[in-house]
């Protein structure tokens, strides 16, 4: 492929005659010979100021939408927006794509809506995979990921390995600094879908009109043009991505308990599931979702939206729903113990909590008990307001820690636990979790929430062997 080929639509005007590209990067630390570099503004510095590693390493040309200090003695190619020149290029390094992609966004459920809408798929005979916060997942298994939003080379690249394994649908988690970032812009998608929107992220967007215009760009931006947009009304922020929907000509599938597309006329639970009905353009359907928590009705449903937006029979779609599994570490059931019952979920911003600790309620005859924490180096904003959450909301509270990553531990704790009244605070993890379980009654439930699937802690920058689920078997077992 040419350099022109590569920046099509970027407004650049690359000099004829540059040798073929063989790849692309925008780290220095990985060019190879061949590769073109892009380089781009970040938080600490801006790729330009690695040129010199990127030529010394064989880079044939940079793009950037910096000029250099001196001349590098390669052709360094302007771009007025270089993450979205880089997304594109990606794109086309690693063609062929699958032509079914679809994206979900908000703050809480797009791993859960991701996994569903590949499960649904697969129930129907399409071969599926999804792409987020759990790494790239297909029927064959795992490959574990470190972004939700992977950057725009490796997104592309693992879209060309699901391709080549004849994969040709997949659903793919839209986080607001992979939007922000353009990692997605090389994508088009046929179906988009919004959960819901509550505090997050706010150390890196600044405020909450930031943090939602970066989620709306996937309705305004990367939708296919009267793609269909599904949109949980039930949420008190869905009108402006409904509005996004109506302004770009979409498709609009409301879903919720005011849903004209699916609305949901009634859930009861029945055992830690619960069975639901609803209405899907005029038909009453009934199924059982063999999953806790009213918020996985609306994930569920969301996802049969998209699956059904995108070739999936209405008939196939709903008895999917009875087959679902959770994905890993999301309000789990990971064992009983002495007549109670032990969840771990991945809750660590506020409104997450909060719809765990509600979900679960229900299921409390006795205490309603929580082990959570919350990570360094990210929102500081939201830990009191967790705090909050779970002394309103439980019954028993132990603070403990999360990823503290660079941040003291203590402190983090101390921010938590002053807005949180009555709560213990047991900084070790292991110790927490074993003393919540060591103080387990008949009829309580406990709920372990900040880490989900992680299995791993990290403490300064080193990432320790750390699994709620492991711990809980080992002391329940013990
Ligand atoms: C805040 C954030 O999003 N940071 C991402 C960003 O880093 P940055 O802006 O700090 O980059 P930088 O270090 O200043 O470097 C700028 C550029 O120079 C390049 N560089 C740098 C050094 C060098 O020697 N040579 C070189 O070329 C870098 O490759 C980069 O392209 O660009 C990097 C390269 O793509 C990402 O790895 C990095 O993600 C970090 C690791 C991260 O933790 N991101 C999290 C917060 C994140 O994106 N989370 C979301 C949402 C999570 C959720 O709620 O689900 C996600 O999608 O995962
Ligand atoms: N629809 C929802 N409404 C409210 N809370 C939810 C919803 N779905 C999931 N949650 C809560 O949020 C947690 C994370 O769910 P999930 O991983 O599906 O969301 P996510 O948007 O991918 O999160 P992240 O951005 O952290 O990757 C769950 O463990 C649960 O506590
Ligand atoms: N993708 C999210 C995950 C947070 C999980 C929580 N355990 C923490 O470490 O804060 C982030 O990086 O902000
Ligand atoms: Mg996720």
């Amino acid at each position: 492929m040419s350099v022109t080929q590569l920046l099509e639509g970027s407004g650049a005007r690359p000099k004829k005659g540059l040798a073929t590209v063989f790849g692309i990067h925008s780290d220095s630390r990985a060019i190879e010979p061949g590769d073109v570099f892009f380089a781009l503004p970040g938080l600490n510095t801006h790729g330009i100021e690695h040129i010199d590693e990127a030529v010394k390493r064989g880079a044939l040309a940079v793009v950037s939408d910096r000029d250099p200090v001196g001349d590098p003695g390669v052709p360094v190619i302007k771009v007025a927006d270089v993450r979205a020149a880089y997304a594109r290029a990606a794109s086309r390094i690693f063609d062929p794509q699958p032509e079914i992609i679809v994206a979900v966004t908000g703050t809480n459920g797009k791993t859960s809506v991701a996994s569903f809408t590949r499960q649904i798929w697969e129930y129907a005979g399409i071969a599926a995979g999804s792409i987020g916060t759990l790494g790239v997942e297909t029927r064959r298994g795992l490959r574990e990921g470190s972004l939700t939003t992977p950057d725009s080379r490796a997104l592309h690249q693992n879209l060309r390995a699901l391709k080549a394994q004849g994969i040709n649908h997949v659903a793919l988690e839209a986080s607001s600094h992979g939007l922000e970032q353009r990692r997605l812009d090389g994508c088009y998608f046929e179906a988009v879908a919004f959960t819901n929107l509550n505090r997050d992220h706010l150390d890196y967007h600044g405020d909450m009109d930031a943090y939602r215009n970066a989620k709306l760009r996937l309705f305004t931006d990367l939708l296919v043009d009267s793609g269909p947009a599904v949109v949980n009304v039930d949420d008190p922020e869905h009108e402006p991505f409904m509005f996004a929907a109506l302004s770009r000509g979409s498709t609009l599938l409301t879903v919720g308990r005011e849903g004209a597309y699916i609305e949901i006329l009634s859930i009861e639970p029945e055992g830690y599931g619960q069975r639901v009905t609803v209405r899907h353009i005029g038909e009453k359907l009934s199924f059982l979702l063999p999953l806790t928590g009213e918020f996985q009705v609306s994930n569920a449903l969301i996802a049969a939206a998209l699956a059904m937006s995108t070739g999936v029979d209405k008939k196939d779609a709903f008895p999917a729903l009875e087959q679902l599994k959770g994905a890993k570490g999301r309000l789990e059931l990971v064992g009983e113990h002495k007549g109670a019952a032990v969840f771990v979920d991945y809750s660590h911003k506020p409104a997450a909590l909060e719809h765990a600790l509600m979900s679960l309620r229900p299921y409390a005859k006795g205490k309603l008990r929580v082990v959570f924490g919350a990570g360094g180096d990210r929102d500081k904003g939201k830990r009191p307001m967790m705090g909050e959450v779970a002394a309103r909301l439980a019954d028993d509270v132990i603070v403990t820690d999360d990823n503290p990553r660079t941040e003291d531990a203590g402190t983090i704790r101390g921010e938590i636990l002053a807005a949180a009244k009555g709560a213990r605070e047991i900084g070790d993890r292991r110790k927490a979790i074993e003393t919540a379980v060591g103080e387990l009654k008949n009829g309580d439930v406990l709920l372990i929430a900040g880490k989900g699937h992680e299995d791993y802690q990290i403490i300064g920058t080193t990432k320790h062997h750390f699994s709620d689920h492991e711990v809980v078997v080992e002391t329940i077992g013990g």
